[in-house]
């Protein structure tokens, strides 16, 4: 698949630079951060590794200049900071930081990290149940035992039987493994840091460990809490030639961090879940840290029909069971997300077959009110169709024999319109243009990772 991200980070970066030059910093900021997401989602998929470069050296100036316009509008906000109107160009001010004994600073620094991992961190109470996460049934039950089991039961992990601390989801990209990780935060009860690696590696001017510090502090003093880092891989992917000396010291800060989840308190209240799509890129003692490992592979046949239906919900359909389970069948090797792709497309049906309808069929609704509905390809009329494709017949022509009027959708009263349910038919239409996002080499590789590594989470 072509990387469309990269291109959309810069179309948005662009945007930022002219609101920049231009004074908007509050929009530039905002912008700047959106095109991260962009950036970081778009290196992901990068192969070529040259261009990987000379795009994460421009990303690092923008990371630069992010950083000075966050702290100019903070100095802003809190009335003090500079009057200039550079947005903090060329240095900032620091002349209210100079007059702070060091415990002061001390606050001030601590604050500062958190107000930037507020922004790099969502913190929430998510409301996914179990019966909202299709199959993966191992995967639930393991993250079960390691999350419920320690807080229901504490008895059971007495002496050396202890907890698993984290807990790394990998498999490919859209089969739920942040959908899951929300589960568990559900069903524990527990505070939810999800945490954007995107926003923490933009952070990666010098601070980012004590980032990762302040982050484990926030997850401890929080009580209960789940910190999930998704795209693992790219805080802690294994140690290569080209990696900087900030990236190594993140890499340390987290391993330390790990180590001490669990010392200390109550047992399994903090626990770190990890996702990642490239398993094998992950540093070895990192991995380690990881003590639980479930793969989360692409969702069987019952499970994609499961997540189709309820992607369908209560909009309007005549599907039955059976269409369900032979559309599961027929959408081998879609993820979750390509699932809800699939329905959002097969959804549009009906709207198109209105919109490309020449000729619609009145009818009495149950109150007695006249609806119309398209009738594009009507095969139960023999007579109709020849007649109705005639330009002779002209344009308000209706058929003798069943009734259909020729006219578009243009021409229908609004509350007259009446939209043609959802039919299996529409969603093997959209599987004519779906694909799947896996490669079977890509599966491959998970497959023989988990022989390595991991468990399967089927
Ligand atoms: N097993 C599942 N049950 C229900 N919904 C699912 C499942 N898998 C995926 N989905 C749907 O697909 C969407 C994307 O899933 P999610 O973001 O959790 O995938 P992911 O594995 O974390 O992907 P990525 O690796 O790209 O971050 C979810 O919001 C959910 O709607």
């Amino acid at each position: 698949m072509e990387n469309e991200f990269i291109p959309k980070a810069i179309e948005i970066v662009k945007d930022a630079i002219k609101a920049d030059n231009s004074g908007d910093f509050d929009r530039a900021l905002s912008l700047y951060k959106q095109s991260f997401e962009y950036f970081m989602t778009g290196l992901k998929y990068e192969k070529n590794k040259a261009r990987k470069d000379t795009i994460l050296k421009r990303v690092d100036g923008y990371f630069k200049r992010a950083e000075e316009l966050k702290k100019y509008i903070d100095e802003q906000k809190n009335g003090g900071g500079s009057s200039k109107s550079d947005g903090g160009k060329k240095g900032g001010s620091t002349a209210t930081k100079d007059k702070k004994d060091s415990k002061d600073n001390d606050d001030e620094e601590t604050s500062k990290l958190r107000g930037a991992l507020s922004s790099a961190i969502v913190s929430e109470k998510p409301n996914i149940q179990w019966s909202d996460v299709a199959g993966l049934t191992s995967a639930k039950e393991a993250l079960k035992e390691t999350v419920i089991l320690p807080v229901r039961f504490p008895q059971l992990f007495a002496g050396k039987r202890k907890p698993f601390k984290g807990i790394l989801l990998y498999g490919p990209p859209g089969t739920g493994k942040s959908f899951l990780a929300k589960a568990v935060a559900t069903e524990a009860d527990s505070t939810f840091f999800a945490v954007s690696s995107a926003d923490l590696v933009s952070k990666w001017q010098g601070e980012s460990e004590k980032l990762v510090r302040n982050l484990f502090e926030l997850g401890r003093e929080a009580g209960k809490s789940i910190i999930f880092i998704d795209e693992v891989d790219s805080l802690c992917g294994s140690r290569s030639e080209g990696e900087s000396d900030s990236a190594r010291r993140i890499k340390t800060e987290f391993l330390v961090q790990m180590d001490g989840v669990g010392k200390g308190g109550e047992a399994g209240s903090l626990l770190v879940l990890g996702a990642t799509n490239v398993p094998w890129e992950l540093d070895s003692a990192i991995r380690r840290r990881f003590e639980k490992r479930v793969y989360i592979p692409l969702p069987e046949a019952a499970a994609r029909a499961y997540m189709l239906k309820m992607n369908v919900g209560d909009t309007p359909n005549v599907l039955t069971e059976e269409d369900y389970e032979v559309l599961g069948e027929k959408c081998e090797g879609a993820s979750g997300a390509d699932c809800s792709v699939l329905v959002r497309e097969a959804l549009m049906m009906p709207l198109r077959k209105c919109q490309q309808a020449k000729q619609f069929i009145p009818f009495k609704a149950e109150d007695g009110s006249p609806k119309v509905k398209p009738a594009e390809r009507y095969p139960n009329c023999p007579k109709c169709p020849p007649k109705l494709s005639g330009d002779a017949e002209g344009s308000d022509y209706t058929c003798k024999s069943c009734g259909a009027v020729r006219m578009s959708l243009w021409d229908v009263p609004s509350e007259q319109l009446s939209v043609p349910d959802v039919c299996r038919g529409d969603f093997e239409q959209a599987l004519g243009h779906s694909h799947s996002s896996v490669s079977p080499e890509e599966l491959q590789r998970f497959v023989e990772w988990t022989k390595q590594f991991g468990e399967e989470g089927v």
